[in-house]
């Protein structure tokens, strides 16, 4: 798979006129197509081999947040890089999630071709059905490189996605509470 990627590239390069026989182009389609290979790496995770079993009981059913986990994903439409954080918060139902799977699940996901929308309600979803909570939050704050180094060129701007489900969604007060965690710094 890596060596027939990694022709591909070496059309790539070839396409855009550069040499790929020369010196510091030798060995960049293979680079290039094991980069890529590590960037889409999630198709090959699937949620289960990826929890391990870590659900623990736990009496509490108060909001569990996990704030700033970083995120890089590659943007479905250009191939380039988008980049931010992700915040999860949810609410347990005699549950908990090993603290770490929630970075875990947010790489699965955004280690795909994506648009930031998608990813986050990927997110959400993989949460509710592991922990069967009584309410998921996500939020994604990204930079879009299409959108900073090629196209309209914007350098500051970022996009912010959410989803909501279950106590998130319904009740006002515990939405507001999340939305003042994650905004306290
Ligand atoms: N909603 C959403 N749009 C995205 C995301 N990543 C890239 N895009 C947008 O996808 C759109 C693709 O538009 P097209 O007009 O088909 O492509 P394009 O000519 O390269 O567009 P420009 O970026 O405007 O130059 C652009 O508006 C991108 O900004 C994402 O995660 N979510
Ligand atoms: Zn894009």
């Amino acid at each position: 798979m890596t060596e027939a990627l990694a022709e591909h590239y070496r059309q790539i390069i070839l396409g855009l006129g550069e040499d790929p026989e020369r010196e510091g182009l030798r060995d960049t389609p293979k680079r290039a197509a094991k980069a890529m290979q590590f960037l889409t790496r999630g198709y090959e995770q699937s949620l289960e081999t990826l929890v391990n079993g870590a659900v623990f009981e736990s009496e509490t059913d108060e909001m569990v947040l996990i704030k700033d986990i970083e995120l890089y994903s590659l943007c479905e439409h250009h191939l380039l890089p988008f980049i931010g954080k992700c915040h999860i918060a949810y609410l347990p139902n005699g549950k908990v999630l090993g603290l770490s799977k929630f970075a875990r699940i947010v790489d699965m996901y955004a280690r795909r071709m994506q648009i930031q929308e998608n990813l986050t309600r990927q997110i959400a979803e993989a949460v509710q059905q592991v922990t069967q909570a009584r309410g998921v939050a996500v939020v994604i704050e990204a930079k879009h490189m299409c959108m900073m180094m090629r196209g309209v060129e914007k350098q500051n701007s970022s996009m912010t996605s959410s989803v909501m489900l279950g106590a998130f969604r319904e009740n006002a007060p515990t939405r507001q509470e999340f939305l003042t965690l994650i905004n306290s710094r």
